[in-house]
């Protein structure tokens, strides 16, 4: 849903509503018992829809927050979305009143043409076909909790971690967001990292991904225009898009059912078990191709160490007296390793890859007690829990622009036990694959300091004559529904020949066979 331009949709929403049906607007109007919550003044008609820009929703958000309180409410030329930046909000209405808040809000193109199977389950509202997808990827994660696929996840990140060294970072993006692409598909599909069809799943997503959103179609903005019969440029691109989705997805699926990577523990060989109860649901595997937010944590984290690097050295001492020089990091140095742990939840505080998390919708009528007051929110409104203003509350965190791992840790240098995070939503839509994104963060984070020390670039860069400006405000990431750093140089210098020289051994040494490394379950 990148590219998200709420202003020109709802400009052109309530125009249109207007000359349609000539009404007047009476605004959204508090009903007895509770009030509006409270929000910036709009105008008539298009309500607070001329304020909202079209790029950094998350910005916008997290000052309304700031200014109104932890809750606040935007009229969308009549459409009603609440904002919550207070996590004992957030899991108030979103986890306490899960049974009125679990919707996901329509978009027509989606609905209509992109998905009308409502494969991509987390679009969608709670049907049938939902319930059977999320209970099925439970499954599938609590196999992941249990470590089925913690094999695959060190070797992948090995991989990254000699790809690294062997040019000095030059490369640094590509090594990095290919450690969680080639393993969730990996372990969804059974596809090699350097088989060409990781590509083209990527390139499926990426499409995808354009076109869920709000703007990529006219017709999210005129659904009437849908009447207007022939091959209209929407429909043709939605076409070309599901026929060239759903053969690769069909031939992804076959090759882990009963092909080449049938010998391997996929996901897709679980969802197409058709000896369970919900029979065959490998439809509903499309959903994991997507990657990018593990991507985006990664690439934080790579700008924390290059701009913020006094803490590394903490994170290095404590790997360096448990593990020492002789062997990288693996899965079972996890609960002796609480600096990396700390690192790994400061980074999804610090800059959290989607910072207004994706929208639920309410589906009845609903009056929520906040600070003394009791609001009115009415079934239909878009609820988005604000990570951006949520995870930087001054009151919960000192100094919440700084990157500083040790706000997770006790006196003693262990966690504390209060953790709770909004990165991954609530409630009945929280993403299901926590486990496996914390997998993959947690052992690329471990290698990457063993190994490395990463920092800026120094002298000036080739294309421009200028030294890099780094940049961790707003203006140095990407202001879409996914917030990534925009591009920037780094430095992978190993921390001594013999930390090269034990990567490169046991790169040598490892197994590199996805059939031993996801076993299929015997009989
Ligand atoms: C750092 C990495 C990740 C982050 C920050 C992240 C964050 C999120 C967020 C904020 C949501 C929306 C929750 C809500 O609506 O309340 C979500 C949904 C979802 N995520 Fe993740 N996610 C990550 C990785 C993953 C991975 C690795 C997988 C699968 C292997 C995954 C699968 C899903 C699915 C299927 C949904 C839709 C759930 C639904 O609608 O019921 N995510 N994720």
């Amino acid at each position: 849903m990148d590219n998200i331009e709420l202003r020109q949709i709802a400009l052109a929403g309530g125009t249109i509503l207007l000359a349609l049906l000539g009404i007047i607007y009476i605004g959204a109007r508090p009903k007895a018992g509770g009030k509006n919550p409270p929000g910036p003044r709009g105008l008539p008609i298009l309500g607070n829809a001329l304020q909202v820009p079209n790029q950094h929703l998350g910005a916008y958000f997290r000052s309304l927050l700031e200014t109104y309180g932890g809750i606040v409410s935007l009229n969308l030329a009549g459409s009603r979305v609440i904002l919550i930046g207070d996590i004992r909000l957030a899991k108030n209405v979103l986890e306490k009143r899960a049974v009125k808040y679990s919707a996901r809000p329509k978009a027509y193109y989606i609905n209509n043409y992109i998905d009308p199977e409502e494969v991509y389950w987390g679009f969608h509202n709670q049907t049938a076909a939902f319930h059977i997808a999320r209970k099925l990827t439970t499954g599938v994660m609590s196999s992941v909790r249990a470590g089925v696929t913690e094999p695959l996840q060190h070797f992948e990140s090995l991989r990254s971690i000699q790809l690294l060294l062997n040019d000095g970072g030059k490369d640094w993006l590509r090594h990095i967001n290919g450690v969680p692409a080639s393993t969730t598909l990996a372990a969804a599909f059974g596809i090699q990292y350097d088989a060409p069809e990781l590509k083209e799943a990527i390139n499926a997503v990426e499409e995808l991904t354009k076109l869920s959103a709000p703007t990529a179609s006219i017709i999210n903005i005129f659904p009437f225009l849908d009447w207007i019969p022939g091959p209209m440029p929407w429909r043709t691109r939605a076409r070309a898009y599901r026929k060239h989705e759903n053969e690769l997805y069909e031939s992804l699926v076959r090759e882990a059912v009963s092909g080449k990577n049938s010998g391997m523990n996929t996901w897709a060989a679980e969802f197409a078990r058709d000896d369970k109860p919900e029979g065959n649901q490998s439809r509903f595997m499309n959903i994991f191709a997507a990657t990018a937010k593990t991507a985006v944590a990664l690439q934080s984290f790579i700008l924390a160490c290059v701009m913020h690097p006094e803490w590394t050295r903490k994170a290095q001492q404590q790997i360096d007296d448990i593990i020492g020089p002789d062997r990288l990091p693996s899965f079972a140095d996890r609960p002796r390793l609480p600096f990396i742990e700390a690192a790994m939840r400061e980074t999804m505080r610090w800059r959290p890859g989607v910072r207004f998390g994706l929208p639920h919708e309410s589906t009845a009528d609903d009056i929520i007690d906040y600070n003394g007051e009791q609001y009115f929110i009415p079934a239909g409104t878009t609820v988005f829990a604000v990570t951006w203003a949520i995870e930087h509350d001054p009151t919960k965190y000192a100094d919440p622009d700084s990157f500083d791992p040790e706000r997770f840790l006790d006196d003693k240098g262990q966690l504390r036990s209060n953790y709770e995070t909004s990165s991954f939503g609530f409630g009945r839509r929280i993403c299901p694959g926590i486990p496996f994104a914390e997998r993959t963060l947690w052992i690329e984070m471990a290698m990457l300091l063993w190994t490395f020390n990463i920092r800026k670039a120094e002298g000036p860069s080739s294309e421009t004559g200028l030294a890099f400006q780094y940049d961790d405000s707003d203006a140095g990431f990407t202001g879409n529904v996914t917030s990534a750093p925009r591009d920037f140089p780094a430095v992978f210098e190993p921390r001594s020949a013999r930390h090269a020289e034990v990567v490169r051994r046991e790169w040598e040494d490892c197994e590199k066979d996805l059939n031993i490394l996801l076993p299929a379950a015997k009989g």
